[in-house]
């Protein structure tokens, strides 16, 4: 039976040799992980006739836990019982059964090991996570261990799951694949979230409330926590408390990187140190306790973002749209990256804008470099192209995981970083970064010519059939080649030797994977070679032919087999050794990998820039937002499709008019108003140029969106429900420093209620948050509040009925909206004419109603401010509270607490 001993993918070299590695590893490895019985697991049925496959199978399936196993059975990976029935309805394959387990026959289906990597891909997108279970030794291997009977033995060689994968084919190019592992110790979280194919690594302490907010910024594929966090994660494995442990996290970190302090790579906390064990220690157990590759972690401090919670990220649709797509979200809008590494720095920028001016204007500069000159951008462009990803190379090769095609990329793609260096070093005026970024291009030279001496120009995804070291790289490797093609020769000659000699013409030379070698005459033929003194030894009779050997074609197939055998070998050699040197310069690859992404991003900003002529955002002390001619890239672009031109708006929001009240017809353009602020914020904080003619602003700490209650947000709770929740984030958490948008806040409860609510939220986000705010509303009774608060004004979009029909201006413009035109949207939108009529009537009614009454906000007129009710309504005196205050509860001996409590009791029921 074959044992795949290919060097990439899930297979790697190490299958065979590593059996007494990984049977000394397993005893060692902590316990088990609990399983989380997401999907169910293979019922084992104790059963005293199990057979000894069985026996191995269910052994499997116990460390596999709540993974599907893949069991290796020849040329095809198995599955049997729940995991069949699981998989070959994900992957729409027959289910079959094969023998009996407790008289009941048992489920099957497999997958060809050749094809193995596209069924996981889409396994591991339907949410399962796989074991694969590799054959240990040989057959032959077996025999000599246990007798002719002896079962092949098995192990798990790999856990995959979606957080720890390396192969191109189970990855999107585009974007990261990221693992968090949250851990808690003494009431602080610690976060580690890690890109296992490309290294990356980074540490963060965060605030209980911060952690959902940061999850939905990293969007993972995979999130590990201990047991105790469980019930805090969606969607999250658990995972052993032990491997949460601090101390040990120290040490195993130690170790990974070689180290005796981390004091090196910064001053971790006790919870990012447990954080960062428990990630370390489930990546070595989804490769079976091989060293993951990750770089030294780096220290996050949220201090230095824009924060964006995960309602205001779905909402603003930033990497994704609210249907989940990438198509339509402001990251696709913008995105002309034309590498994948860039392509996910971009995703990475767009995800955690920055909070320090000065790293931002360092990126601005790069991009306003390359705005400025399109030739050079030009060429920039058309260069990266045609560069691999040496990243996720680098990735699969640290990882064990690696082919002789991942060499051939760091090879082309550092040879194009050399090449990059030297044209854009010959302008004399570079920006900061590329001054920085230019001398990680370089100094890879002596590792490139060996590269480039060593493989072929296009070398192989697969290692095990060889052909990858180039000719004259090795003459001991040529002089094995060239004694392989001389006896490929021979036999050729050897064949019209024996034609000549028998005298039949179809006589030939055929080989195959059993016989190896042979002579092969038609069977008309094949008595004239089965005489004795012949010289052909008779192997095998078919049907219409008949197959020899001879002595001289038996010494010849020795030479050809031995000689493929001891290249195979060489090369094998040569491809380890390549990888070490590779591995070397690990860090130095890496660098210059970040370094072409960061330019990809810089060339590609100004790019769409340039495209639709966007501008250099400027920053500022204070509370300024001040957008002249702002645009919706996302509603620009896909108004462009039909040619409609988008109307662009202007923003001047500052600490003295912080607050702006936008009303106006619905489908007017009031949301789209609000976003494309809140989009330009972003844009210019990731470093990036912006959608507008101008734009100057002071840096915005956090960043609030709240959508109208029809926008479909809500999944789970009730729509009105989130609006509240969101709304009271909102309140809690903007500072004078924010920016906030608000739209309809209120629409989704009884008028009443929603108008009362509406008008409270934006008193207090006017007196108490005193941040920037946009606020939309349909709620005409609102923009009295223009009388009583100074930084609140009034604006809306303007409309036009033009001979019964509504001309929707999308315009802004000072001052309240005349009226809301709400009939005039229902005739837009085909409503019949008889409801409309009967709708025209209700409100006719409702108006005369309103100017007898006062309409819905009439004695409001008197209602004292949101700031002032406070203060009157903490005003009354308490006893209770004052005596409370006054205890030093540490000087009290038990005897006096309890003294206390029954005075405070006594005081409580006094009623004063
Ligand atoms: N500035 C603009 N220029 C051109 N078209 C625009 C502009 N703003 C909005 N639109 C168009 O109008 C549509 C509706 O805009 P939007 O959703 O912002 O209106 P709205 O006032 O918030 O409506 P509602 O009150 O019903 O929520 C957009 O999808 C877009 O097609």
């Amino acid at each position: 039976m074959p044992c795949n001993n290919g060097s990439r993918g899930l297979f790697p070299a190490r299958t065979l040799g590593y059996r007494s590695h990984m049977s000394t590893q397993t005893q060692q490895k902590p316990p088990a992980p609990k399983p989380k019985p997401k999907k169910a697991a293979a019922k084992n049925t104790a059963d005293p006739k199990q057979t000894p496959m069985m026996k191995q199978y269910f052994a499997l399936k116990e460390k596999a836990q709540d993974c599907l196993l893949f069991y290796r059975m020849g040329d095809f990976f198995e599955l049997f019982f729940e995991d069949a029935k699981l998989a070959s309805a994900a992957l729409d394959i027959a289910l079959t059964s094969r023998g009996k387990n407790a008289g009941e026959s048992v489920p099957m289906c497999g997958v060809p090991v050749h094809a193995a990597e596209s069924y996981l891909a889409k396994l591991i997108r339907a949410g399962f996570k796989v074991a694969i279970a590799e054959q240990t030794e040989t057959p032959a291997e077996a025999k000599e261990r246990g007798g002719y009977k002896a079962l092949v033995a098995r192990d798990i060689i790999r856990f995959v799951t979606a957080g720890t994968l390396t192969e191109d084919t189970l990855l999107d190019a585009r974007s990261d694949n990221m693992l968090v592992a949250v851990a808690e110790v003494q009431g602080q979280i610690g976060l580690a979230a890690a890109d296992i194919s490309t290294g990356a690594f980074e540490l963060q302490m965060i605030p209980e409330n911060a952690l959902h907010a940061e999850i939905s910024r990293i969007a993972p594929s995979e999130i590990i926590c201990s047991p105790d966090l469980a019930g805090k994660l969606d969607k999250s494995t658990e995972w052993p408390r032990e491997d949460f442990d601090s101390q040990r996290a120290e040490k195993r970190l130690k170790t990974l990187y070689g180290v005796s302090t981390l004091d090196g790579f910064g001053d971790f906390s006790r919870c990012e140190l447990a954080a960062a064990g428990g990630l370390v220690r489930y990546v070595e157990h989804a490769a079976q306790d091989d060293t993951p590759f990750l770089q030294p972690p780096v220290q996050r401090h949220p201090g230095e973002y824009l924060l964006i919670d995960s309602a205001t990220r779905a909402s603003l649709e930033i990497e994704r749209t609210l249907a989940g797509e990438r198509k339509g979200s402001l990251l696709e809008t913008i995105d002309r990256t034309v590498t994948p590494g860039g392509a996910r720095l971009l995703a990475r920028d767009l995800a955690a804008p920055l909070f320090d001016e000065s790293p931002i204007n360092t990126r601005l500069g790069l991009v306003q470099w390359f705005h400025d000159g399109p030739a050079i951008r030009e060429a920039v462009r058309s260069a990266l192209k045609s560069l691999p990803d040496i990243s996720r190379a680098l990735g699969r090769l640290s990882s064990g995981r690696g082919s002789p095609r991942d060499l051939g990329q760091i090879r082309d793609g550092l040879a194009g970083a050399r090449i990059m260096r030297e044209q854009l070093a010959r302008d004399l005026a570079l920006p900061e970064m590329l001054d920085a970024l230019l001398p990680s291009l370089d100094g890879h030279g002596e590792m490139v010519d060996l590269l480039e001496r060593a493989l072929v120009e296009t070398p192989p995804t697969e290692s095990s059939s060889g052909g990858y070291i180039a000719q004259g790289f090795d003459p001991a490797l040529d002089d094995l080649r060239n004694a392989g093609s001389d006896g490929r020769q021979a036999i050729a000659a050897l064949e019209s030797r024996y034609r000549e000699a028998t005298g039949i013409n179809t006589l030939k030379i055929k080989h195959n994977a059993v016989l190896g070698y042979f002579v092969e005459v038609p069977a008309r033929h094949g008595d004239a070679l089965m005489t004795e003194n012949s010289g052909f030894t008779h192997r095998q009779t078919l049907a219409g032919a008949v197959r020899f050997n001879s002595t001289e074609l038996h010494e010849e197939a020795l030479r050809v087999t031995q000689a493929g055998a001891h290249a195979l070998a060489a090369e094998a050699e040569h491809f380890a050794q390549l990888i070490d040197r590779v591995l070397e310069r690990k860090d130095a690859i890496r660098a210059s990998a970040e370094a072409l992404a960061r330019i990809d991003v810089g060339a590609a900003l100004a790019e769409r820039a340039a495209e639709g002529q966007w501008c250099r955002p400027s920053f500022c002390d204070g509370n300024l937002l001040e957008i002249t001619g702002g645009r919706h890239p996302v509603v620009e672009q896909a108004l462009s499709l039909t040619g409609d031109p988008f109307v662009a708006n202007d923003c001047a929001l500052s600490h003295a008019e912080r607050l702006w009240l936008v009303s106006g017809p619905n489908m007017g353009g009031k949301s789209t108003f609000l976003r494309q602020n809140a989009l330009i914020v972003i844009l210019a904080q990731a470093g990036s140029f912006v959608p507008a003619a101008s734009a100057r602003l002071s840096l915005v700490d956090r960043l609030f969106s709240r959508v109208g209650a029809s926008d479909n947000l809500a999944q789970g709770r009730s729509t009105f429900m989130v609006e509240m929740v969101e709304t009271a984030t909102i309140l809690s958490q903007a500072t004078e420093k924010s920016f906030v948008i608000l739209d309809e806040v209120g629409r989704g409860t009884s008028t009443y209620d929603g108008l009362a609510l509406a008008w409270a939220v934006v008193e207090a986000v006017h007196e108490t948050n005193q941040c920037r705010c946009l606020f939309a509303t349909h709620y005409h009774e609102l923009t009295r509040l223009a009388d009583r608060l100074d930084a609140l004004s009034l604006h809306h979009v303007r409309a036009r009925e033009w001979k019964g029909d509504l001309v929707l201006l999308h315009e802004l413009a000072k001052g309240p909206a005349d009226r809301s035109y709400g009939l005039a949207v229902a005739k837009l939108a085909g409503i019949p004419k008889p409801v409309l009529k009967r709708a025209k009537s209700v409100l006719d009614k409702l108006e005369a109603g309103k100017a007898e009454t006062g309409g819905l906000a009439a004695g409001l007129g008197d209602l004292p401010l949101f700031a002032a009710s406070l203060e009157d309504g903490e005003e009354p005196s308490d006893a209770l509270r004052e005596q409370l205050e006054q205890l030093d509860i540490d000087a009290l001996s038990p005897r006096d607490a309890l003294e206390q409590l029954y005075a405070l009791k006594a005081l409580l029921e006094s009623g004063e």
